[in-house]
């Protein structure tokens, strides 16, 4: 019998050392057995210690990246990661009202070694323009902070952000990510009438570039496949805690997850 090939796009920047970005959801895509295929919004000079150099992409690139997609390749999922201003947020926004597979956004704010990755007056678009697209938007605190303006400090206070952001921001599912609270790693998910929750042991290592972007991606190419929202994310945390306990000590600083840790034969190294 012949199946679908599902696919998977990713709408975001880049990352020359691997671990975050469009190469971290392109690895996430393969590994999970969808046909992954990017567009890419900035060229991003960073590594596990931060970013070095910034360079967007002309508008014109963007829209052209887009439409060699739209004329030619099937799209089961799509997410955004990394949009950097306005325009492009414009110029995608307009390409995804046309689209009808389900969208993931990583809203993407800063690096995790804190640099700015899109300008703050973009922000305000991001919220009003592209969350009542998404089919789930992926915000770690500080973004769900940023999203609806108030302090998360408990996991009572995720509960709420997640409620918040479908029922007054229209986003269509929100799963705040709990990497960044103290303790196990739990994440809330609001589907628009339920709280699930996914929680995992804290895995002690400073190795977590890319963990958001590695998530979001796995969720997306789950439902490529057609697998059910809340199923995804399940299969997808489990994925990205495996990526997380048997990340690389590469480079200097927050080394990568590891995308293959799901493998039946997992080495290990030094
Ligand atoms: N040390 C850890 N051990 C286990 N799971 C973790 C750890 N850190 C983060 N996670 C989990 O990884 C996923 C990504 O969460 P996080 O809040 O770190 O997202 P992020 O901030 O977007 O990613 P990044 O930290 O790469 O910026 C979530 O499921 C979170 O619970
Ligand atoms: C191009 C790009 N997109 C997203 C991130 C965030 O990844 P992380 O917060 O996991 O470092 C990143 N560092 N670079």
């Amino acid at each position: 019998m012949s199946r679908r090939i599902p696919c998977s796009l990713t709408i975001a920047g880049t990352d020359p050392s691997g671990g975050a970005g469009i190469q971290a959801d392109l690895k996430t895509f393969q590994e999970l057995k969808s046909y992954g295929m990017s567009v890419i919004t900035s060229v991003v000079a960073q590594n596990t210690t931060g970013v070095q150099d910034i360079h967007h992409l002309p508008i014109g690139m963007l829209e052209a990246q887009l439409d060699s997609i739209r004329s030619d390749m099937p799209v089961h999922a799509v997410k955004t990661g990394m949009i950097a201003n306005r325009e492009m947020m414009k110029r995608i926004g307009e390409w995804l009202k046309d689209e009808s597979s389900p969208y993931v956004m990583d809203p993407v704010m800063v690096a995790q070694s804190g640099d700015p990755l899109i300008q703050p007056e973009a922000r305000q678009f991001l919220r009003e323009n592209l969350l009542p697209l998404t089919a789930i938007v992926t915000p770690n605190i500080p973004e769900a902070e940023d999203i609806i303006g108030e302090k998360i400090t408990t996991l009572e206070d995720m509960k709420l952000a997640a409620e918040s952001i479908v029922k007054s921001f229209g986003a269509g599912a929100a799963l705040i990510k709990g990497g960044h609270m103290e303790g196990e790693a739990i994440d809330y998910l609001f589907d628009g009438t339920t709280m699930h929750v996914f929680s995992s042991d804290r895995v002690e290592t400073k190795n977590t570039h890319g963990t958001g972007c590695t998530y979001s991606a796995a969720i997306t190419a789950y439902l490529s496949q057609g697998v059910p929202l809340v199923d995804a994310v399940e299969k997808a945390k489990n994925y990205v805690t495996a990526a997380i306990r048997h990340s690389f000590s590469l480079g200097k600083g927050s080394g990568p997850t590891n995308h293959w840790a799901t493998r039946e034969e997992v080495f290990h190294y030094e």
